[in-house]
């Protein structure tokens, strides 16, 4: 479903993705797995032309969309959720929901606001407060839900656990298993292993810009030296 091929992304002069590859399938979770700076973020950036790749191509669903401005690549049914929760303030939690509406898609679950609250209790208190004075993890769920509104076909999260209390993990891992039982394709970045256990069915692990392991759980754990060098495990 998103395939990426020998992508190559620059910052200026700095190399940094290297012959990146890997793919995602049709309702399935993957887990971007790497330390601090290994790369996570910029492959994210450079699937939703955020970053342009020097080379190499993303495509979706078989489209080539290398470079495209991210607009596009939402329109076509991907959906990006950023690493630093990006809310609208002043806005209730219900009109931040309405900023990101979509019209439905055949070939994407559809997501109503009663289905969203049932998935996000915490938001359902709170539909009329204004989302500057959610907390912090709760923001995280805005975000997402903003997103779902969109109905992507395949949701890219760039580090969903992080920064948020063990209470919300805990959810964050449902609302992604959930995302998953309605069809949705998951790309996560992930330092937490054990979250990303949790949740995905395959881990695809980036150490310095390259890709050094892309597999099952099972098999990552029959090499444990993996984990080791490219993890803070
Ligand atoms: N705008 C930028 N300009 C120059 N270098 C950058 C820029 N953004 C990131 N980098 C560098 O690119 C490398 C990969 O960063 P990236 O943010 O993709 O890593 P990451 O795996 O997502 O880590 P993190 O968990 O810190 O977000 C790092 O060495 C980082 O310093």
């Amino acid at each position: 479903m998103l395939d990426l091929e020998a992508v190559n992304t620059f910052y200026g002069g700095a190399h940094i993705l290297h012959d990146v590859t890997f793919g995602v399938g049709p309702h399935e979770v993957v887990a971007l797995l790497g330390r601090n700076g290994a790369g996570k973020s910029t492959t994210i950036r450079s699937v939703m032309g955020l970053t342009r790749p020097r080379s190499g191509t993303v495509r979706f669903d078989g489209t080539n969309i290398t470079g495209w401005p991210p607009y596009r690549a939402c329109r076509l049914g991907l959906g990006f959720v950023p690493e630093d929760r990006r809310v609208f303030r002043e806005l209730s939690v219900m009109e931040n929901l309405e900023v990101g509406r979509r019209p439905p898609r055949d070939d994407a679950p559809t997501w109503t606001a009663d289905a969203l609250f049932t998935l996000f209790p915490n938001l359902a208190e709170r539909r009329t407060t204004a989302a500057g004075r959610l907390s912090g993890g709760e923001q995280q769920m805005l975000t997402i839900a903003r997103t779902l509104v969109g109905n992507p076909r395949l949701i890219l999260l760039d580090e969903p656990s992080e920064g948020i209390s063990p209470l919300i993990v805990e959810q964050m891992a449902k609302v992604i298993l959930e995302m998953k039982s309605s069809g949705l394709a998951v790309l996560l970045s992930e330092q937490n292993l054990h979250f990303a256990r949790l949740v995905a069915d395959r881990a695809v692990i980036i150490e310095k810009g390259a890709v050094r392991f892309d597999g099952a759980f099972a098999a990552l754990d029959a090499e444990p030296d993996i984990a080791r060098e490219t993890l803070a495990v």
